[in-house]
């Protein structure tokens, strides 16, 4: 059985019938055909499909980034790119490598999005940033900091704190635990997942990592021939016959992972209905 929507549910994003294709002199690329997709208010929607399946570009529809060559794409009830002023208040982004700007200090780099709205003196935009560095688990001590001075870990937290700083209700995360070692990526995961309760985020998630797949997410969606083929639970999922999914799921990475999955109840995905 794949994901039905709660009636009660609010949409949060909603992707209609959605076509994004790349021009070029060698032909038209075609990412994404008559993709369909809704995320409600609270879940973490996990995107997976192999490489190039258009996952970031799907995000980047999301944020306002690329524009549907047909289709629709509202998040929050409106085009993404009528969000753009104030984009950033509804929703943060987290990319894969942090994207922080080298030259600026750890709470320069926090600060940044409410810098350019230029609507905040300077000691509250510090303060805000302040606040959302501890949020993220790091110290005042932090905030002089040169992102060249931070592990992997305290740049993906860094990333975090700025993608938070306007209490956005929509959080997309890109890879979050790409690069870290097992025990940072199990501290961002619980990160996150404190996140996401504390601030009631409705979270969308790429990620490759079966771990933090299995840890965070409350609904998987699969991107495969150019939509979603599926979404659901882990199990909904799995009982879909795809190659894709018969590979990533039951081939030998995805099979650990599913021992792991079994032995432990606690980092079993919740459907929506049982948070
Ligand atoms: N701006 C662009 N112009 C032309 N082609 C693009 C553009 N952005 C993405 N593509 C192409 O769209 C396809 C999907 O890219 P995308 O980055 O979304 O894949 P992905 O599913 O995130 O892959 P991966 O898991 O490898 O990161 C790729 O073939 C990519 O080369």
């Amino acid at each position: 059985m794949t994901f039905i929507i709660p009636p009660d549910a609010e949409r949060v994003v909603e992707i209609r019938k959605l076509w994004t294709v790349f021009r070029s002199p060698d032909g038209d690329q075609v990412v994404h055909r008559d993709l369909d997709l809704t995320i409600v208010r609270g879940e973490v929607l996990s995107l997976v499909g192999g490489s190039g399946t258009g996952k970031t570009v799907l995000l980047r529809q999301i944020l306002g980034l690329e524009h549907p060559t047909k289709g629709e794409v509202t998040v929050l009830g409106h085009a993404p790119a009528r969000l753009s002023a104030m984009g950033a208040a509804n929703v943060g982004m987290l990319f894969q490598h942090g994207a922080l700007f080298s030259a600026f200090s750890v709470l320069d780099n926090i600060a940044f999005p409410l810098r350019e709205l230029k609507l905040l003196p300077d000691d509250l935009i510090r303060d805000a940033a302040l606040v959302k560095l501890q949020m993220v688990g790091l110290s005042p001590q932090q905030a002089t900091k040169s992102p060249s001075d931070l592990s992997g870990g305290m740049i993906k937290r860094v990333a975090l704190a700025r993608a938070l700083i306007m209490d956005p209700p929509l959080l997309l995360l890109d890879e979050p635990t790409a690069g870290l070692d097992p025990e940072s990526a199990d501290g961002f995961c619980d990160l996150l997942r404190g996140l996401h309760r504390e601030l009631g985020l409705t979270v969308v998630m790429i990620t490759h990592d079966l771990d933090t797949l299995f840890d965070l997410s409350s609904r998987i969606a699969v991107l495969a021939d150019q939509k979603v083929i599926v979404s659901g639970t882990t199990r909904d999922v799995i009982a879909y016959p795809h190659p894709f999914i018969h590979e990533y799921f039951l081939g030998g990475r995805g099979q650990r992972a599913m021992e792991a999955l079994h032995e432990g109840a606690a980092s079993r995905p919740v459907p929506l209905s049982e948070r």
